[in-house]
């Protein structure tokens, strides 16, 4: 139960009559991402909302390091991190006087600060003042703001949307390290092969209902119907197989003769799997 650093029952959310969220349930353990998968409107931010207290649930329970959210105050601060967008950056201020500031607020170490604009590449840039950094840089102070003071728990909206791949991929070697470290990261996106890449467990979100719900290992292989694999052969021609005995006959001919190059399962990618399930488009 220690381990268990969020946890959402039955969670239902609905502005005026209309429902976004519709009973919601999800776990998420110490050292694991958990993806909030969905197109725009799905209900991701709303349930970060509910899980940091700035929103009530209409009904159901949820807990963050085992505190109900309808208890949650600022002491919670103290041990969770937000990213949901680059506001709350000093622009006049430079990249390192908001990391000292926050640092005095967080009541964090201020030796942290040097290790981690290191880490999320800004060091050069930490007598720059804020408001002169690129999108990707101040996404980035964002998230060296947020895990200042070593939270239990990491919220992100969206944290790579709109960045270019090297510093996407900048930002996913830090999230994979902080995870190793024990940090529980609780992840919405819409780009399904991050989430393949980062997430433990992924939720798939449509219209305010998880649809699916697993390791996204587990949801490709459920979706798997129609087991296929693509063979590529030494003389640079492609084929896709079956399970059926002529198409093993072909495959074992062309293995034996030493003719294949490459063999690959053809699974369904999580975005394939989120067509299948919901019959729309993640973006
Ligand atoms: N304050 C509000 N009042 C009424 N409806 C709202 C309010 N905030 C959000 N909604 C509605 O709730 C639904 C879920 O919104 P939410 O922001 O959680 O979606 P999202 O999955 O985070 O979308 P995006 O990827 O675009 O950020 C949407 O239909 C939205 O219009």
């Amino acid at each position: 139960m220690d381990k268990e650093y969020i946890r959402m029952e039955h969670i239902c959310k609905r502005y005026d009559k209309t429902p976004v969220l519709k009973d919601l349930n999800a776990v998420l353990q110490k050292g694991e991402i958990l993806g909030f998968l969905g197109p725009s409107g799905a209900g991701k931010t709303t349930t970060i909302k509910i899980l940091t207290g700035q929103l009530k649930p209409t009904s159901g329970e949820a807990y963050v390091l085992g505190i109900h959210v309808k208890n949650i105050d600022e002491t919670i601060y103290e041990q969770i991190g937000i990213v949901t967008d680059q506001s709350g950056i000093y622009e006049r201020m430079t990249v390192y006087e908001n990391m000292k500031y926050f640092a005095r607020i967080l009541k964090a170490d201020g030796k942290r600060i040097d290790e981690l604009l290191e880490r999320v590449g800004l060091e050069k840039h930490k007598k720059k003042p804020a408001g002169k950094l690129s999108k990707g840089q101040a996404q980035r102070l964002v998230l060296a703001r947020a895990v200042l003071h070593k939270p239990r728990v990491l919220f992100l909206d969206e944290p790579t949307s709109g960045l270019d791949p090297s510093t996407a991929l900048d930002i996913h070697r830090l999230l994979m390290e902080m995870k190793e470290e024990g940090m529980a990261i609780f992840l919405t996106t819409h780009n399904m092969e991050e989430a393949e890449k980062l997430c433990d467990h992924v939720a798939l979100l449509n219209d305010g209902e998880i649809v699916e719900y697993g390791t996204p290992r587990e949801l490709c292989l459920r979706y798997n119907k129609e087991k296929c694999y693509k063979v590529l052969l030494e003389n640079g021609e492609e084929h896709v197989l079956k399970q059926t005995a002529e198409d093993i006959e072909r495959l074992s001919g062309w293995l034996l003769g030493n003719q294949a190059a490459a063999v690959h399962s053809c699974e369904p990618t999580l975005e394939n799997v989120f067509l299948t399930v919901t019959g729309r488009e993640l973006r």
